[in-house]
């Protein structure tokens, strides 16, 4: 079965209500492929939630940034799964390079994180990559594996997950992974992926790219065959992530 293309924006900590109605409104009348092409899944900060739910066009979801790592209750300034499922927040991206990296959040504590997220209905993006000092001394999949097994071992269905590779080096610095760089970690994720989970999760699961993706550079990435769709950081704050949307197209060209 073929996986359907998706891409995410990730908005990140950055916006105002009226800058939020406005990517709202470009989004709304943005002409892109069917729901039966591309899913697209924008992430603005919790405070913008409700907003952007009640607003943004009816074949686009909604996802929060971030979960607590189990029921809600005396956890000042935290934000539960129950909590999105009750406003009705079907995603979260969980295990962003900017938590693990800034707020400390470790493989063991994400992937609590995703089996809570999980077991309370919700969709995960589950965010890997490495740093650049880890590409440079050739520990790229050494990394990835293991934050991607600290995961494997703590859930059994994968149909919820999105695996989103965001390599640390080229998030929000311009500085975009090749496509064959892009490619290269892909495919050795599903080969990790069908010999330590199923070869039915190695095949069914998408696993996107993230990292200065823009609407130049979207169509090359978007072309290769283990590239399921991106998860965008900057540019999904403007016009052009209509680009990166309309790159699903690629695929069944
Ligand atoms: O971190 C990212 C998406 O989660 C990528 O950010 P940029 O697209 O700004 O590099």
């Amino acid at each position: 079965m073929a996986r359907k293309f998706f891409v995410g924006g990730n908005w990140k900590c950055n916006g105002t209500v009226a800058e939020v109605n406005k990517i709202v409104n470009v989004l709304n009348d943005a002409d892109v492929p069917s729901a039966d092409v591309v899913e697209v899944v924008v992430s603005p900060p919790f405070v913008f939630l409700p907003q952007v739910k009640a607003t943004l066009r009816s074949d686009f979801a909604v996802s929060a940034q971030n979960s607590w790592v189990k029921k809600g209750g005396a956890y000042t300034g935290e934000v539960s799964a129950e909590m999105l499922v009750n406003l009705e927040i079907p995603w979260v991206i969980l295990g962003h390079s900017e938590r693990r990296s800034l707020l400390k959040e470790s493989n063991e504590f994400v992937s609590d994180k995703v089996a809570y997220a999980l077991s309370q209905g919700l969709k995960v993006i589950a965010c890997i990559g490495e740093s650049l000092a880890q590409r440079e001394a050739g520990e790229t999949m050494t990394v990835v594996s293991e934050q991607t097994r600290a995961i494997a071992d703590k859930i059994t269905d994968w149909t919820n997950v999105v695996l989103a590779y965001e390599p640390v080096w080229a998030i929000g610095t311009g500085k975009v992974a090749t496509p064959a760089q892009a490619q290269e970690v892909h495919a050795s994720l599903r080969t990790w992926l069908a010999s330590n989970v199923s070869s039915g999760v190695a095949e069914s699961v998408r696993i996107i790219y993230g990292g200065s993706v823009n609407g130049a550079n979207c169509r090359e990435l978007a072309a290769q065959p283990d590239v399921d769709g991106f998860l965008v950081g900057g540019a999904s704050l403007k016009p052009e992530f209509v680009d990166i949307i309309r790159s699903a197209s690629v695929k069944r060209s």
